[in-house]
């Protein structure tokens, strides 16, 4: 195809695209490319102090979230990409940079420092080539560019601005505004890549893509593998392009990898060439966007540590496969424990402890006591929660030592104690995000289940019946379901987890062309009334067992919204409401694949081209321990199991829903979107 050979160069190639950013996927998806979905976790905190020029922060910005689904992948997805693609969008203005707002007042103050004014946008991309090699490491070679487009802004009034950060699309853009939407009313004119500032700058990610895949090959056949670390050698000199865009490019970045690289020897700036020296290989290289992963080690290894510092663990270099590399055999000698490794074994063996004295003291309401009568004793609480005042007092102290309550030294006189504002917030029953509900089943259900996940893991299978004495074929019908008392607890804690995280999942997406929604297994509503509340053209059915659906009732909102009704039903069996949008939240982790299979053909055979399924799930990609210790708890409570995006991507395929878009909300869950062909 002439209008993109490039493009077509990567079919049959796995390119990952390393980005949240819906734009950025429409561009690309636009232009014909094929690419898998992994966004990145990267945390946009580079220091912008140590930059010399705001492109530089965008560029290293872009390398570090491509660096980091590269690195990623091999491990949690089990396979190695051909090419990451990552980028990062900055707007600058009278020397500052204006990443994405933090919320309305954020937003305000960067669109009035444009007000007027003529701006620059930057966009960052890194394209990272992913070798893998037969000992199962992998090479990466690193081509990174950046573009800059200038826009001015008309003079905004007040009305208008608060207008525009008041109709929401502010919030996930770069400087505040969406230049593709409402955001172009905004501006007088543009001078550069329109695509740019949206997100992507197409036209020269095709020209590097070129350079890459047509060009060099050809023109001086560079691109090899000397069998220690991939080397690209020295560009032909006369590639215009590449020299065009080194110059388009800027310098080398003065970031600080290009600082603190290890074994790089920088030649003078004026010289073209310069030198990588890693190990025993040497190889020169030419003055240009082009860079070698490797002379990034210090960088990459940084953000290595930022990741497993996170789960604080620290592991010696890995292969793709997690096999451990650069291991001397013979051991040095050992200092002896260190506190802080000490301490983090401790924490672990202790986790169970700090869990049970939350529990406990939740159950024995001793947040709701504090909430309505801070400041009393060991002593004065023991008498109102009816225990004994030294067990009483443990419990407290243990409490004040987990952050849940505060205490007060008395001069001669015992502490009293308050609720923290975390207590205030979560712990309280009548908070309007209490976890009380969800804190009750966790000490009822799961952790009488997890005293027996050793069988669990051996059996591969719930524990219901060594946990309670009793079989179930179904765990909601024989188990949450079985007693109004238990079925009650359960859908309290339903509730209160779709309260804490409705929100985010009703604003993942836009989701204003859905006039209908049915949120199956949607139990209380409250996860209904989200998005209710966050799309006023929107009305949603819950579809429930009519065990649920007959006490649902009771968790109503005070001023209940029409456009929420309730209908009683068994997905497994009965046919589905008619529905624009079928909502999944936390549902198909409770089941194996086989069933999730029945349940999304039902869903595809009431859906029309256009229709989509939203699963709401913690997926496993972030492998944070919450995600991971929820997979052992749905092996211990249920048939199923939490899953990738990248599965959960394909059981939709199955079912001719594509257009897979993966949002991570930070809260509990994340988000899928996938819309019927
Ligand atoms: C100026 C402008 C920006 N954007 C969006 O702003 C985000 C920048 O943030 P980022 O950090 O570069 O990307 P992200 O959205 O966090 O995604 P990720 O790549 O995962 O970091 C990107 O979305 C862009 O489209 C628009 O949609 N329109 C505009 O006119």
């Amino acid at each position: 195809m002439v209008l993109n050979p490039v493009i077509s160069k990567l079919a049959g190639k796995l390119v990952v695209l390393a980005s949240a950013s819906p734009r950025r996927q429409e561009i690309l998806s636009n232009a014909g490319l094929r690419f898998e979905l992994v966004p990145s976790w990267f945390k946009e905190t580079l220091d912008k102090g140590l930059f010399k020029a705001p492109h530089e922060y965008a560029v290293e910005t872009a390398k570090q979230k491509a660096l980091e689904v590269a690195r990623r992948m091999p491990f949690k997805h089990l396979k190695t990409p051909d090419i990451v693609i990552g980028a990062d969008t900055i707007v600058t203005v009278d020397g500052m940079i204006l990443e994405k707002p933090v919320d309305k007042q954020d937003a305000y103050r960067m669109l009035s420092s444009l007000s007027g004014k003529e701006h620059s946008v930057f966009t960052g991309v890194a394209i990272i080539l992913c070798h893998e090699k037969e000992n199962d490491e992998v090479d990466y070679q690193l081509v990174h560019f950046y573009e800059e487009t200038k826009v001015k802004f008309a003079d905004l009034s007040e009305d208008m601005l608060w207008e525009y950060i008041n109709s929401g699309e502010p919030m996930d853009k770069a400087g505040g505004y969406g230049i593709q939407a409402l955001g172009g009313m905004l501006v007088e004119y543009v001078h550069g890549d329109f695509l740019n500032v949206v997100g992507f700058p197409l036209n020269h990610f095709c020209k590097q893509l070129d350079m890459i895949y047509n060009r060099l090959e050809l023109e001086s056949g560079s691109v090899h593998n000397n069998g220690t670390h991939l080397i690209l050698t020295q560009p032909s000199p006369n590639l215009p392009a590449l020299s065009k865009h080194s110059s388009s490019s800027g310098p080398r970045p003065k970031s600080p990898s290009a600082s603190q690289t290890n074994g790089t020897q920088s030649s003078p700036s004026d010289s073209p060439i310069h030198k990588v020296k890693r190990k025993d290989t040497e190889s020169e290289v030419g003055e240009s966007s082009w860079t070698l992963v490797n002379s990034l080690s210090k960088h990459t290894d940084d953000a290595e540590t930022e990741l497993r510092d996170s789960e604080n663990t620290k592991l010696p270099p890995t292969t793709s496969r997690g096999h451990m590399i650069g291991h001397n055999l013979t051991e040095p000698e050992d200092s002896g424990p260190k506190k802080e490794e000490l301490q983090r074994i401790i924490e672990l063996m202790d986790g169970f402890k700090a869990s049970k004295a939350l529990f406990t003291a939740s159950e024995m309401c001793v947040f709701d006591l504090l909430q309505s009568q801070p400041g009393l004793d060991a002593a004065q609480v023991a008498q109102e929660i009816k225990a004994s005042e030294k067990g009483t007092e443990c419990l407290l102290e243990a409490c004040v030592s987990l952050g849940l309550l505060k205490s007060k030294e008395r001069k001669y006189q015992r502490p009293v104690y308050k609720n923290t504002d975390l207590a205030k917030r979560f712990l309280r029953s009548d908070a309007p995000f209490s976890l009380h509900g969800y804190i009750q089943h966790c000490n009822n259900t799961v952790w009488p289940l997890f005293s027996h996940l050793e069988s669990a893991v051996r059996e591969g299978s719930n524990q219901h019946e060594k946990a309670f004495g009793k079989k179930s074929k179904d765990v909601f019908q024989d188990t949450f379901y079985n007693s109004q008392e238990i079925k009650l607890r359960f859908m309290n804690a339903m509730h209160s987890i779709a309260k804490v995280t409705g929100k985010a999942i009703a604003t993942a997406f836009d989701l204003s062309r859905f006039k209908t929604a049915c949120d199956l297994g949607g139990c209380t509503g409250a996860m209904a009334y989200e998005f209710t509340k966050a799309h006023p053209g929107l009305s949603v059915t819950v579809f429930d067992l009519p065990a649920v659906v007959e006490m649902s009732e009771h968790f109503h909102p005070l001023h209940t919204d029409n456009r929420v009704s309730f209908v009683a039903g068994d997905f497994f069996k009965d046919e589905l409401p008619k529905a624009d949008l079928y909502i999944l939240a936390r549902i198909l982790h409770d089941w194996p694949d086989e069933k999730v299979h029945i349940l999304l053909n039902k869903i595809a055979d009431a859906s029309t081209p256009g229709c989509a399924v939203l699963i709401a799930e913690t997926m496993l990609d972030g492998q944070t321990a919450y995600s991971t210790l929820q997979s052992l708890n749905m092996l211990a409570q249920t048939e199923g199991l939490e899953r990738t995006e990248s599965q959960y991507a394909d059981l939709l395929n199955k079912h001719g829903f594509g257009d897979t878009c993966v949002i991570h909300t930070k809260n509990f869950l994340d988000a899928v979107i996938a819309v019927k062909m």
